[in-house]
């Protein structure tokens, strides 16, 4: 890491940005085991603030995998490090005045409470997508579970790869009890409920 740099101030900060937009901004990180519903949640509360025009954003796994984070694996170290870097562009997201959807598995209780810290107080919200394996495997919307039993896939979450749940995350949605419009708006209740919108 290099010392000598140099943090530039820009007139126009996230406070104006807020104000700009009517509303608060921060990360809403959707945790859980592949399959178990955090696309699907986030996409649909991501269309609900859409449509309240709100300013709104989705980063998710499987996309940012094929651009910025293409150079890395499931190993636990390039997990780590994928959390990482989108923990830093949510930040930015964040200090731009987005509310950002952000739908990761991120396996790792510390890598998640990094980006809690990195966050200044109350931007974070953890939502748990809860939902227990063999449901997820049932449902294999890409017919990843298959590959994994076919041993195509190694160290995959939940099988042969950790994924610690969450102990301090502000919501849980069961999805394997609730459809995902409840779940969705939930999430939106407790954005209402927290003041940022
Ligand atoms: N080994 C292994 N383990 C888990 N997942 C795998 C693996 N290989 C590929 N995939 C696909 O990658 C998606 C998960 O990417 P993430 O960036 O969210 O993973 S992580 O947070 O770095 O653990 C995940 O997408 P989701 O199903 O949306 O969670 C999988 O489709
Ligand atoms: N209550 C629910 N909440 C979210 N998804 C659900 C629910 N019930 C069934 N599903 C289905 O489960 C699958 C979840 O896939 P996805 O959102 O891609 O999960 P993830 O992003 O966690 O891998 C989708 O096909 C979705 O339609």
């Amino acid at each position: 890491m290099s010392s000598n740099l140099t943090w530039h101030q820009t007139t126009i900060k996230k406070e104006d940005y807020r104000k700009k937009n009517a509303h608060s901004s921060g990360v809403i990180w959707l945790t859980g085991l592949s399959g178990s519903g955090k696309s699907t949640i986030a996409n649909i509360v991501n269309q609900k603030l859409y449509e309240k025009s709100l300013q709104s954003y989705v980063l998710d796994g499987d996309n940012v995998r094929h651009g910025l984070n293409n150079d890395l694996g499931f190993n636990d170290s390039d997990r780590q490090e994928n959390i990482r870097r989108v923990g830093e562009v949510a930040k930015l997201f964040a200090d731009s005045g987005t509310i950002v959807l952000a739908s990761f598995i991120s396996p790792f209780q510390s890598d998640r409470d990094q980006i809690r810290q990195s966050l200044d107080e109350g931007e974070f919200i953890e939502v748990f997508v809860s939902c227990p394996l063999g449901e997820c495997e049932d449902r294999d919307p890409k017919g990843i579970y298959k590959k994994v039993r076919n041993g195509v896939i190694p160290s995959f979450t939940g099988i042969d790869s950790p994924y610690e749940e969450p102990s301090n995350s502000e919501i849980v949605v069961y999805t394997n009890q609730e459809s995902e419009e409840e779940s969705a708006d939930r999430i939106i209740q407790l954005l209402k409920d927290k003041r940022w919108i």
